[in-house]
């Protein structure tokens, strides 16, 4: 059931709790090193009314890592007898590990060796490992210090190919920042009104949220709390629908030019405004951007927003998804003039 994997040495090493089955795959599967050295800017600090947390050593731009990490401990979400498990998963960590495993936060009791408290405390949630696709949790010395915000600057992506953790920037990032995650990681949407957000926190973490979107006025939170239900459907049915949005646009004849471009740009400042860094939404959105600027025939625009869609796709995948092609040479796309065609065409 437990396996030290791999034997990566310098880079350290995971403790992993998974079935019979899944551990005598593993010597044959080969993981990329992850070059820790290079990138990562993380200092653990105390951080006023927080604790512990981590503050970035260095600017870092929006997409780009902030660090990677190799896991102290991983484990399926749900298993039978966690507590014996994981027991005898800490009792085989190298000494080092298993003191930082038990220094960390424990929001839920006060006995520091009750290691399921400590896991749910701190762990992130990684989509399974190969061979045992559950969900799993993972449990790092570094990432575990990140506080939450409502509106995170960072965000922590599972890296299959290493078997590491990844924090990236959602936005520029300055030396000396506090660097921050979301904890609602898929169990609550990024665009959740007050009382939803401040519930599951003070439920799951012990702790009142006074990040600058918690912590406006409240007449400002009431009219946020309106806004964002509003926001979370629009930028949804942008992300399906800009196809349909975009033809609708084009073919008839009582559109201005701007006015779907002018309905995205309200979208933006609604998102600029709420503070939603979610990188799926700014993809959806630039998506739609794009289009329609290439479809007005503006480079410049174009260019502008597929490198933004480039930056939020990296911060979410790790790699760019096509769009730096796109910003090199947006002439190249499929909707470039199409505002033009229909009325050529009929003329
Ligand atoms: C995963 S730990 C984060 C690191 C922790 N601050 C520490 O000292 O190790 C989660 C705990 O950090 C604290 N925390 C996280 N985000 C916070 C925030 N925005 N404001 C206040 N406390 C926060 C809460 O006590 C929470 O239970």
């Amino acid at each position: 059931m437990f396996s030290r994997i791999p034997a990566w040495g310098v880079e350290g090493v995971t403790t992993c709790i998974f079935p019979k089955v899944v551990a005598l795959r593993w010597p044959s599967i080969v993981f990329e090193p992850i070059g820790k050295a290079e990138t990562s800017c993380l200092r653990v600090k105390n951080i006023r009314g927080k604790g512990k947390g981590c503050v970035a050593a260095r600017a870092v731009p929006r997409g780009e890592p902030v660090a990677r990490e190799r896991a102290l401990l991983v484990m399926p979400r749900t298993c039978l007898s966690p507590q014996q498990l994981v027991g005898a998963a800490t009792d085989t960590m190298m000494p080092n590990q298993r003191a930082a495993f038990f220094g960390l936060h424990n929001c839920n009791s006060a006995d520091p060796k009750d290691a399921l408290s400590i896991i749910s405390t701190n762990s992130v949630l990684i989509p399974g490992v190969p061979g045992h696709n559950v969900l799993y949790s993972a449990v790092f010395e570094t990432f575990s210090r990140l506080n939450h915000s409502c509106c995170p600057n960072a965000m922590f992506r599972w890296d299959r190919a290493t078997f590491s953790g990844e924090i990236r920037a959602l936005r520029p990032i300055s030396a000396g920042e506090e660097v921050t995650i979301s904890y609602f990681q898929g169990i609550l949407e990024p665009a959740a009104v007050t009382h939803e957000r401040q519930k599951f926190l003070l439920e799951c973490y012990n702790f009142k949220c006074a990040c600058p979107v918690c912590g406006r006025p409240s007449e400002v939170c009431n009219r946020s709390d309106e806004e964002r239900p509003i926001i979370s459907v629009s930028i949804t049915d942008i992300g399906k629908y800009y196809r349909e949005m975009a033809e609708d646009w084009i073919i008839d004849e009582g559109n201005d030019r701007a006015r779907l471009p002018d309905y995205l740009h309200a979208v933006e400042e609604a998102l600029d405004r709420e503070m939603i860094f979610y990188p799926t939404y700014w993809i959806n959105l630039a998506r739609a951007i794009v289009t329609a600027r290439c479809a007005i025939g503006e480079v410049k625009a174009a260019r502008k927003w597929a490198a933004r869609a480039a930056q939020h796709m990296r911060a979410a995948t790790g790699s760019d998804g096509g769009w730096d092609a796109i910003a090199k040479e947006p002439e190249k796309c499929e909707w470039w003039r199409a505002w033009d065609r229909p009325r050529v065409q009929g003329s």
